[in-house]
This record gives structure tokens, C-alpha cells and sequence, in this order.
């Protein structure tokens, strides 16, 4: 896991050898120790380079290794004994040197990087810290503030910046293995203790206290609730004030703090979560790595409202030539102008040039006949949409892949007015299309595997976490917010406001509780498919009872918010009042404390207390019945991409891991139990009856998450 060659006579170069990252798994760690001591008791050798495989240097500690046992060296004391060597030792950094892998690189002498490579030290994005000395040699390196900044937000950096922050001696665009070797000659002669960081006396700024605490607070504000970033700021404060051997037991004593933590799990879990949901698989057998995907040179986009522009930008930022199609010359020219000014904006901030060359406009669909695929992304609405589709089929040359940005409607009923249904394809962007990371797939039964691989790899490029889902009502996000945006309501109901509701989902860790969010959305895009469904509005007969709808147990106070004009942060009024139309800054709102009282005594509700828990419970179980019922469904394949849903599309907190990793955490059990208590309460809400997927797992004896799949296998697939 470590190889061994003597090169130029007297410099040992030891080369990481563990595809594809060459992470610091426990035989590499064992390969490191054995080939430094070679070559430290080699009187051949005068120095020594460390090099990684496959043009990678090294991504860390083992991530699969923290769920087992440790065995095999540990690496603090092995990164120790490198830097303490009378032999000088380079890094030759290609590819990434990253968490363990930029603390190897520390304790070398020197480092030289390749121009393309990154560094970094990412572990607080998996709930840790830098424990293998990297909170205290990077603050004796660059200094306190800029440590503080690397290790509290895991940014990676560029080999140029490493450069100026004087992390890497050396950039070069030659062969990064070769220069390090000629340099490691030329530092033979050289005294080593100015090299050893261990040993360097911090630079401290002389407002430490300050600069902590403010770093301590924008951390609270930006990482709400985020045990690990906050336990950086505790190593680095220990690195600015303790010697390095005190030090270094800080450092030690919050990683066993953060290791054992739930945090970690869960961000751990959200790094293979990610990885895994591009792994898709259909009933036939076709799956992600034995299709190949269609090359993407150029794209249609029909619509360009708010998704439209930003679906449009996403296109063209990674090379795609776009041709924008809408109905009027008006609304044309208006999306022209936004489209472009979005471009030059995110071209700015990247800082490359804005490929404003690569777009065109245009009033008619005809102009689309040669282009590899077109995203449709009109108003939600099905008869408009099929209108388009049939007029595409008879337009775009036959090859062309048709493909939906519907946030829930049937796809293969638009795949049905086509003439190549295996060519269509939902894409669910999420607004800010350009911004959002995440696109769900719509697989329709008729879609090809080709057809699916080329929506993942297109996303991919756009550089979305892609997950492939079945097709149903709402698919997976919007299906399961229902459940639990109705828990919500049905707790205004029974006594909640909406702003207890919010700020104890905010204090789980959520961007946004659901009624800021849903103010944030629009609240008149759910009350106009609440009509079309017949839920609402002058359709609904006058003989029905005021709280049930089409069988169930139904809240109107969402339509009666609407009946007042107030659709959210839009309108300047929603669930909240703001300061103006399009204001961000909420503020609970009288009139809304005045509707709710006035309709619960119309309705002879007697409003109760209701506790953080039940709130936490019954919108965040009946979330995750709704996915257990999804994948019981086979809409989604694996609880993980659920979760990456989540995720991505509708600020789950990432260090809960998601809302199925939330339901294995709680204990499946438990999760079982509160479910059938609040069902025995509330008989009429089919959402808090328990999925039979549930029940299932719980009477396998609540296997692990990453087991689930055993137990779904055998249910029916969409995928
Ligand atoms: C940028 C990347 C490196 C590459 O990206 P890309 O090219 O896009 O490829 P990917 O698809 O992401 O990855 C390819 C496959 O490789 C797998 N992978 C990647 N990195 C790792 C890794 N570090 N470990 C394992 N596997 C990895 C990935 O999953 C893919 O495989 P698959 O498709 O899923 O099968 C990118 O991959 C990346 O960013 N990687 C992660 C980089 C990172 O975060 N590194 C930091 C890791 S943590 C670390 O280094 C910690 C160091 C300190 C260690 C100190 C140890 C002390 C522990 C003891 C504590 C004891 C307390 C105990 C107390 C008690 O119990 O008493």
C-alpha cells in the first residue's frame, strides 16, 4: 500500500498506493511506517519523497475505517515520527492533498505543489476535526485567522492560494514527482528544525479573544447547531495558546468528543449518501456504469420564468449552446435580459468570461430541430404542457430527448403525446435552478436506460447531485412534503402559531421551518392545485363537511390565508408580515394569530399546549412514513437518496443526515410507537398510519440503514 524505489541514487521515493483517493486506510498507514523506516535507515538514502498514485496525493484518513475498529498504526504518532526524521522529507502534492492527506503533507519538510491540485482540510464537513496535528501545525504555518478559516469551514484551496497562504513552498506545472526529487537533493545540506512545525511558535494576532468569538458567532448564525466547527475553533484556540504537546491533547480530547457523536454519523453518512444516489439501477438490469449517456453539445429551453433563466444558465456555464424559446416578444426580451445578466454575474464571481455566445432567443419552436434535447419548463400545467410536447415531437429530429422540469405531474402521460416515449424524461429542477445542487430524475416506465443516463450525466455536469426516482404524484421531495407540511397545519389547528412550529424545526437544524419556507415559495402555487384538485374553491359541493375533503380530514386555513391576498414574502404578507412586498425580515402578524383563534372557536377547537416534541414528532415522522411508504413504492431505491433529497432540495439539516438516517437514529421502534400513538389520535390522517415497510423493518429487528435494501428488494420497482 506503499511502494518503495530508490531514485537518484540516494532519494527514496515512497509512493501511496490506494485507488482511487489513496486514503490513509490502516495497510497504507502500515506501508508508510515500514518504508520510512527503510529509508531513514538507509545510509544510501540522503532524502525522501512522498508521492501519491494515479495523480493523487491523498484523500484522507480511510472515512470507511471510522465505523469499525481501529486497527494498524495510529496516525498521529506515524505523522509524528516523519516530521522528527534527520532526513529531509518532500511532498509532491498532485490531485488533492486533503484532511489526513494535508496533515502527511505538513509534517514533511517541504511541500511542492502541482498547479492543478487542491488542499484542504474538509473533516468538519464530516462532523471531526483535523486530529492528526492539523489544528495545531496549520495555525503555525499560515497564522490563527486564515487556520481558523480553512479548518472551520473545510474550504478547499487552489495549489496558487496554498502558495500565497504558505502552505506549499512550490507550485509547478511540470512533473510534480520529479521537481519534489530534485528539490529534496538540493535540501540535503540543510538544517531541518525551522522545517518542523511542531516546534514553531505560533503567530498570534494580539485580538485573539475577539476574533475567536466573532468566528464562534458566525458560526452559530451559519452552522446552526454544529457540534464540530465549533470544536475547531476550541483546537485552534488551544494551538494559539498551549505548547504543542498540551496542544495536542486538546486536539485529541475533542476529536474522541466529536468521533462518538451522532453528528459525525450523519455527515459521515451524507458523504457515501451522495455518492451513492448517482448509482442508478433499473428493474432490467441496465444500471449507471454499463450505459452510456448521450453527448450534450446543445439544448433547448421552453419557458423562461424563473426556472427557465436559471435552468438556462446552469446549461450554459458548463459549455452547452442554449436556444431559449418563449411565447411572447415581451417576456422574451425580459428573460433575455435576466439570463444575461444572471451569466455575467456568475461568470464574474467564478472569474472566467461570461459564454454569452453560446445563447439564442426565440419566438418559435420550430428553430429547435437540431438540438440534442430540450427541458421544458412552462406553467405547471398539464394540458399546456402535453400541447408542447406533441408540437416538440413533430419539430425536434427524432433523436432528440424530451425532457420535463415538472415539479410533479405524470410524465409518461406527456412521454404517451410523443412519438419516441423511451426518449422522454422528467428533470425537476429546484428554484434557484442555478443555485439549487439538486435535480431529481423522473424515470417514466418508457424512458431508456440511454435516455436516464444521459439526464444523470447532463446533471452531473451542471454539476447537480442527480438522484434517479420513479414516477408518481409529486415523485419523492413534493410527494413527501405534503405529509408533512399538513402535520403543520393541523397543529395551527389544535393551538400551535406558526412561528413556534418554525423555530423549533429551525432549531433542529432546518434552513427554514415550513411556513417561512412556504412563504418564501408562494403560497398561491398550493392553493391553485388545491383548486384544480377540487380540494377547494367554488368546485367543492356545498354539502361537504368543513374539515374533510375526498375522504380525509382536510385544514382550510391555508386557502383561507390565500381567500386575503397574503401569498407570502411576494405579497408582503403570508404566514408572516414583512416590511414590503419581497421583504425577507419575518415578523409574526396579529391578523394571523386573529384567524386562527377565530377559527378555532368556530370549530369548537379548545387550543392545547403543544410541545417542541409532538411538533418534532409529527411532522418529522409522518416526513419519514411518507419515504418508508416511497420506497415500499420503489419511487426511490435506497433510503440514502431520499435523504440526499432532502438534503439538497429542501434544507434537511445535513448533520441529522436526512429524514430516514433521522428515523434509523431515533430507533425505528420508537419511530413506530409514536406513529401509532398519534394514528390512534388523529384516526382520520392516513399519514400517521404506519408504512407496512416500517412495520416490517421493525419486526426484522430495525436492521441498519445501509440494510434496508435487503428488505425492499423483493417490493415493487419503478426504477
Ligand atoms: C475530492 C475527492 C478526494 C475525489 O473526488 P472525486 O474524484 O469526485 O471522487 P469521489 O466520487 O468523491 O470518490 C471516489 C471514491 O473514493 C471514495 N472516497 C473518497 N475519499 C475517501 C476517503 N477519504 N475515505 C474513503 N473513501 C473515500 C468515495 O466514496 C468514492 O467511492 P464510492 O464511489 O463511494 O465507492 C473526494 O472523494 C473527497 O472529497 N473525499 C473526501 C476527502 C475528505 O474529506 N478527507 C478527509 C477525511 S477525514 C480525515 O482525513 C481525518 C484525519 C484525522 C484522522 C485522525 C484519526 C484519529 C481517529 C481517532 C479518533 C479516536 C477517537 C476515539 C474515541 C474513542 O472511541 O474512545
Amino acid at each position: 500500500m506503499a511502494r518503495y524505489e530508490l531514485v537518484k541514487r540516494s532519494v527514496a521515493l515512497i509512493t501511496l498506493t490506494n485507488p482511487p483517493v489513496n486514503s490513509l486506510s490502516s495497510a497504507v498507514r502500515h506501508g508508510i511506517a515500514k518504508t520510512m523506516d527503510r529509508a531513514l535507515s538507509d545510509p544510501k538514502v540522503t532524502a525522501v519523497v512522498i508521492c501519491g498514485e494515479n495523480g493523487r496525493f491523498c484523500g484522507g484518513a480511510d472515512i470507511r475505517e471510522f465505523s469499525g475498529p481501529m486497527r494498524g498504526p495510529p496516525l498521529l504518532p506515524l505523522l509524528d515520527s516523519i516530521e522528527a526524521g534527520e532526513k529531509p522529507v518532500v511532498a509532491a502534492i498532485e490531485g488533492v492533498a486533503l484532511g489526513g492527506g494535508l496533515e502527511l503533507a505538513l509534517v514533511c519538510h517541504y511541500r511542492i505543489a502541482h498547479s492543478k491540485a487542491r488542499l484542504g482540510l474538509p473533516e468538519v464537513t464530516l462532523g471531526l476535526l483535523p486530529a492528526a496535528g492539523g489544528t495545531q501545525r496549520l495555525p503555525r504555518l499560515i497564522g490563527i485567522p486564515a487556520a481558523l478559516e480553512l479548518i472551520t469551514t473545510g474550504r478547499h484551496v487552489s495549489s496558487q492560494e496554498a502558495l500565497k497562504l504558505g502552505i506549499v513552498d512550490q507550485v509547478t506545472e511540470q512533473n510534480v514527482c520529479e521537481v519534489a526529487v530534485e528539490f529534496a537533493l538540493r535540501a540535503v545540506a540543510k538544517p531541518l528544525s525551522s522545517r518542523r512545525l511542531s516546534a514553531l511558535t505560533v503567530p498570534c494576532p494580539p485580538d485573539l479573544d475577539a476574533l475567536l468569538e466573532a468566528v464562534t458567532m458566525q458560526i452559530q448564525k451559519k452552522a446552526r447547531g454544529m457540534m464540530a466547527p465549533l470544536a475547531c475553533v476550541q483546537a485552534v484556540r488551544a494551538a494559539a495558546t498551549m505548547p504543542y504537546s498540551q496542544g495536542i491533547k486538546r486536539e485529541s480530547e475533542l476529536m474522541a468528543t466529536l468521533f462518538n457523536s451522532g453528528q459525525a454519523r450523519a455527515l459521515q453518512y451524507c458523504f457515501f449518501a451522495e455518492r451513492t444516489a448517482g448509482k442508478w439501477t433499473l428493474p432490467s438490469g441496465a444500471q449507471w456504469n454499463d450505459t452510456k449517456p448521450r453527448e450534450i453539445r446543445s439544448a433547448a429551453v421552453i419557458g423562461l420564468g424563473t426556472m427557465g433563466r436559471g435552468i438556462a444558465v446552469s446549461l450554459a456555464r458548463v459549455g452547452i449552446s442554449v436556444i431559449a424559446v418563449e411565447s411572447d416578444k415581451k417576456l422574451m426580451e425580459t428573460g433575455r435580459q435576466m439570463v444575461i445578466g444572471m451569466l455575467e454575474r456568475d461568470a464574474k464571481r467564478r472569474g472566467v468570461s461570461a459564454s454569452l455566445n453560446l445563447l439564442k432567443f426565440t419566438l418559435s419552436l420550430q428553430n429547435l430541430k437540431d438540438v440534442d434535447l430540450v427541458i421544458e419548463a412552462v406553467f405547471e400545467d398539464m394540458a399546456l404542457k402535453k400541447r408542447v410536447f406533441q408540437e416538440l415531437s413533430k419539430v425536434c429530429r427524432p433523436t432528440t430527448l424530451l425532457c420535463s422540469n415538472t415539479s410533479g405531474l405524470d410524465v409518461d402521460a406527456l412521454a404517451g403525446v410523443t412519438d419516441r416515449p423511451q426518449l422522454v424524461i422528467g428533470m425537476h429542477f429546484f428554484s434557484p435552478a442555478h443555485v439549487m445542487k439538486l435535480l431529481e430524475v423522473v424515470c417514466g416506465p418508457r424512458s431508456s436506460s440511454e435516455t436516464i443516463a444521459t439526464a444523470m450525466s447532463l446533471g452531473k455536469r451542471m454539476g447537480k447531485v442527480s438522484v434517479a426516482v420513479g414516477n408518481c404524484p409529486g415523485f419523492v421531495g413534493n410527494r413527501m412534503l405534503k405529509p408533512y407540511s399538513d402535520q403543520a397545519t393541523f397543529l395551527l389547528e389544535e393551538g400551535a402559531t406558526p412561528e413556534q412550529i418554525d423555530k423549533v424545526l429551525e432549531d433542529f437544524g432546518f434552513a427554514m421551518g415550513v411556513f417561512r419556507m412556504s412563504d418564501l415559495a408562494g403560497l398561491d402555487v398550493g392553493w391553485r392545485v388545491r383548486k384544480e384538485s377540487g380540494l377547494t374553491g367554488p368546485d367543492v359541493d356545498p354539502k361537504n363537511p368543513p374539515r374533510r375533503r375526498q375522504g380525509r380530514k382536510y385544514c382550510p386555513i391555508p386557502d383561507m390565508v390565500c381567500e386575503q391576498g397574503r401569498f407570502g414574502q411576494k405579497t408582503g404578507r403570508g404566514w408572516y408580515m414583512y416590511d414590503k412586498p419581497g421583504g425577507t425580515n419575518a415578523k409574526p402578524d396579529p391578523l394571523i394569530q386573529n384567524l386562527l383563534e377565530t377559527y378555532r372557536s368556530r370549530y369548537g377547537i379548545k387550543p392545547r399546549n403543544i410541545t417542541d416534541q409532538e411538533i418534532i414528532e409529527r411532522c418529522l415522522f409522518a416526513l419519514a412514513n411518507e419515504g418508508f411508504r416511497i420506497l415500499e413504492d420503489g419511487i426511490a431505491a435506497r433510503p440514502e437518496d431520499i435523504d440526499v433529497i432532502y438534503q439538497f432540495g429542501y434544507g434537511f439539516p445535513r448533520h441529522r443526515g436526512g429524514p430516514m438516517f433521522y428515523a434509523s437514529m431515533v430507533g425505528l421502534e420508537r419511530v413506530l410507537e409514536r406513529l401509532e400513538h398519534y394514528h390512534q389520535a388523529h384516526p382520520d390522517v392516513s399519514h400517521l398510519e404506519p408504512s407496512p415497510l416500517l412495520k416490517k423493518l421493525v419486526a426484522c429487528g430495525s436492521p441498519p440503514i445501509q440494510k434496508w435494501r435487503e428488505h425492499i428488494k423483493t417490493m415493487h420497482s419503478h426504477l
